[in-house]
């Protein structure tokens, strides 16, 4: 029995199939790859471009897209700090069971900060956590503006737009980071490339 956040008395429910049986099954290994960078940096373009390069090679992953998920899970918040802080717990919270389901989640959020970052990788088991960081400038991002955002941001229509008036945090440590390469980005097919010689090298991509 125990007590956790506002729930009491408890109880832990175990599985008679685990996360090995489940990886077994599909050969591969469980894990989390969380891209994040600004706005317009490509977060979306990786992480479709990752997900269909997976699939070619019989490898089921499952994106979770910080847009997308403000449509459901997370439509109850907006953008100011704590809320931000409450998305990305929730969405860190549903990677990990994606990753016990023995998937690949791909998850591309903005998530801004560094310590939301990590306590999402601190929720992550034996280094399960692959933080990659779309380091492109801010000036790429709002050159591409594919939303109009930046825009209506500097504008003064948007308040607190990530990369204008509202920090973002870049990795220490993170695993891989996406730069530009002589002032070009690299296609997203050579982006999702790096990504999946990472997996194959540290043996994600068997069981
Ligand atoms: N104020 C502000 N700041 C940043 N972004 C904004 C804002 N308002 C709306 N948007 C749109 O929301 C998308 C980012 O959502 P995230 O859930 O990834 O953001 S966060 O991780 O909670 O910071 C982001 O999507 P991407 O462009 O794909 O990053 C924007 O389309
Ligand atoms: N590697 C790339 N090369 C060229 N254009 C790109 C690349 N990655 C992203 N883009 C373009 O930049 C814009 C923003 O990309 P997107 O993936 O939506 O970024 P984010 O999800 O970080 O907001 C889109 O119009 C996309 O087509």
């Amino acid at each position: 029995m125990s007590t956790v956040g506002n729930s009491t008395n408890i109880f832990w429910q175990e599985s008679p199939i685990g996360k090995l049986e489940r990886q077994k099954l599909l050969n591969q290994k469980g894990c989390v790859v969380w891209i994040t960078g600004l706005s317009g940096s490509g977060k979306s373009t990786l992480a479709c471009s990752l997900s269909k390069e997976l699939y070619t090679k019989g490898k089921l992953s499952y994106i979770l897209d910080g847009d997308n998920l403000r449509h459901g899970l997370n439509k109850d918040l907006g953008f100011k700090a704590e809320d931000r802080t409450e998305n990305i717990r929730r969405v860190g919270e549903v990677a990990h069971l994606f990753a016990d389901a023995g998937l690949i989640c791909i998850a591309s959020l903005i998530s801004p900060y560094r310590k939301d970052r990590d306590a999402c990788r601190a929720m992550l088991p034996d280094s399960n956590f692959i933080e990659v960081y779309m380091n492109m400038p801010l000036a790429l991002c709002e050159e591409r503006d594919p939303k109009g955002l930046y825009k209506l941001a500097r504008a003064g229509k948007i308040k607190g737009f990530t990369g204008i008036d509202d920090p973002y945090e870049p990795p220490l440590n993170c695993e891989i980071e996406i730069n530009q390469k002589d002032g070009v980005c690299p296609i997203p097919s050579a982006m999702a490339g790096e990504v999946v010689t990472y997996l194959e090298d540290k043996g994600y991509l068997q069981d």
